[in-house]
């Protein structure tokens, strides 16, 4: 793919998109009690957000961080999803408890860079309401109040391979901070050459 087929966005942008996304979620939803950063691609975004989602004099939002990855399964059928997510890192309930006694009952935003196939999204969602209801169920308790919302910095305009459950999500949103057109996206955070990559993206109007 040459360079001109690439959506090039700039660490401003990234930036910028997040700050956006943090007045919404705030007018919203209200300050989320922890940020699921999606890696790697959700990394930077989530810290990024946190600084506009956190209020003077209040403590920062904790960031906990799960690995997923995107594989072909060369072996499935035409109907189903036809890439499998792998867990390559996943929430430590017992390091959480520094700061709650589990994630029941809590406003949960979970951070990814992209939305492409909704894969990624699909999965972490539900893998993590079933982790939070199992924890629940052995302390006795229900789910409760807790609210799923997501940010990711883009969404791609594309048939999706699989659907957010609004149920499980309580109320919580789904926002991206642009929508953009079925493109190759190129992120800062990926090139060699990062004087030319913000070059291209201020030429396409990303930065
Ligand atoms: O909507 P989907 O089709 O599921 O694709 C989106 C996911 O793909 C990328 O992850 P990747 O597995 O490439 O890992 P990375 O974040 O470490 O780059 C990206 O970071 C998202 O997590």
């Amino acid at each position: 793919m040459s360079s001109d087929d690439k959506l090039y966005i700039s660490y401003n942008c990234v930036h910028k998109l997040c700050q956006k996304a943090a007045t919404e979620i705030l007018s919203t939803i209200g300050k989320p009690d922890v940020i699921v950063a999606i890696g790697g691609g959700g990394f930077i975004p989530s810290r990024i957000i946190r600084t506009f989602l956190r209020q003077t004099g209040e403590k920062n939002i904790p960031i906990q961080a799960i690995g997923l990855s995107l594989y072909e399964d060369l072996g499935m059928g035409a109907d189903a999803i036809g890439k499998e997510v792998i867990r390559t890192q996943w929430l430590d309930f017992g390091a959480l408890a520094q700061h709650f006694d589990s994630l029941i009952g809590k406003n949960i935003l979970i951070v990814d860079e992209v939305d492409d196939t909704r894969t990624t999204l699909h999965y972490a969602l539900t893998e993590l309401y079933q982790d939070i209801q199992e924890n629940a169920e052995k302390l006795g308790k229900d789910m409760g109040n807790t609210k799923f919302s997501i940010f990711v910095v883009n969404n791609k305009l594309k048939p999706k391979r699989a659907e957010l459950n609004k149920d499980l999500m309580n109320g919580g949103i789904y926002l991206s901070g642009e929508d953009v057109e079925d493109r190759w996206i190129a992120y800062p955070w990926e090139s060699s050459d990062i004087d030319t990559h913000t070059e291209l993206a201020i030429k396409q109007g990303n930065n």
